[in-house]
């Protein structure tokens, strides 16, 4: 590259850090739950880009919360146990030796992964489960569905005390049950309770498209809750988008300020809402 143009680069560098500087302002001090879904979880890469734009929202006094999923890793581990599994309404059916896997494979392999490419970038990340420090206390959803929970009981104030200290956590969508049962739980479902009992300021969904498509198959840059009730019961909002658009419904309900679904495979996905004009994927706000 030529002298001139490399001064160019480097122009444009500060000049895109001067114009941050009233979204940095905006977001100082908000709590941020960003929830990461199995299918937005990629190569090494991309788990890299996604951890320093963490670390980067830490730095400027933001406080995150990762929240995953791992539908994915579960599906792969049970193939491999010759464990067979089926989902109804986006759940899946968790029968005993299921709930064992999901929990080595979540608070084992997946919560492990996304706490040490934090680490590594500098962040102070913990990993933790609903069950730690009775995060996330749960009743059974349905009987029909086996170990699968609904959150009832939240301790924020843990989360809370963590921040105080500049900790990252990271958390499985595993529920401690009042029995001493362990609960399987929708990774959108927790990442929305968790959420709602942080009054968090946002809450983005990453996954696996760039948003919530209408009739006519585009992103809808934002969404009214009466869309939403409307797209579903016209079937435009099916499948994996339900437990999403849901969790943004009741997150609003539960005093949580705007809900984003975006794609998590676009680089740099979480500052490009936050932190800029443009802001990624489809908005969810109170009517
Ligand atoms: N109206 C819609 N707009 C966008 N995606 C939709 C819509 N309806 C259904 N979907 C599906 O929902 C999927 C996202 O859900 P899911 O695969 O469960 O994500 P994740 O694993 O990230 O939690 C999309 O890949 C898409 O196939
Ligand atoms: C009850 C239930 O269905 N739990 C999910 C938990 C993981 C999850 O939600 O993963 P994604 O975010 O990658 O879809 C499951 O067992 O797959």
């Amino acid at each position: 590259m030529k002298k001139q143009d490399m001064n160019r680069d480097w122009i444009a560098t500060a000049r895109t850090l001067s114009q941050a500087l009233p979204y940095l302002q905006r977001y100082t001090g908000a709590t941020v739950v960003i929830k990461l879904g199995g299918h937005a979880m990629g190569s090494d890469e991309a788990m890299e880009d996604f951890a320093r734009d963490v670390v980067l929202m830490r730095q400027v006094g933001v406080n995150p919360v990762v929240v995953h999923g791992g539908g994915p890793m579960i599906n792969a581990m049970l193939e491999r146990l010759e464990i067979k599994s089926e989902f109804v309404n986006g759940k899946r059916v968790t029968d005993a030796a299921t709930v064992e896997v999901v929990e080595m494979v979540l608070s084992g392999l997946v919560n492990k992964h996304i706490v040490q490419a934090i680490n590594r970038q500098g962040g102070k990340s913990v990993g933790l489960s609903g069950k730690d420090a009775d995060l996330m206390i749960c009743d059974q959803t349905n009987p029909d569905l086996g170990f699968v929970g609904t959150p009832a009981e939240m301790n924020p104030e843990f989360l809370q005390e963590l921040f105080a200290t500049d900790t990252i956590p990271v958390i499985a969508p595993l529920g401690a049950g009042r029995n001493g049962e362990t609960f399987n739980v929708n990774g959108d479902t927790a990442a929305g309770a968790i959420a709602a009992a942080l009054t968090a300021d946002r809450l983005l969904l990453l996954t696996d498209v760039a948003g919530v498509k209408g009739a006519n198959g585009d992103v809808m840059t934002e969404l009214k809750a009466q869309q939403i009730r409307d797209l579903t019961a016209e079937g435009v909002i099916a499948g994996g988008m339900i437990p999403k658009t849901e969790t943004a419904l009741s997150a609003i309900e539960g005093g949580v300020r705007a809900v984003v679904i975006l794609d998590g495979r676009a680089p740099n996905a979480c500052l490009l809402e936050l932190f800029t004009e443009h802001g990624a994927g489809s908005l969810i706000r109170g009517d």
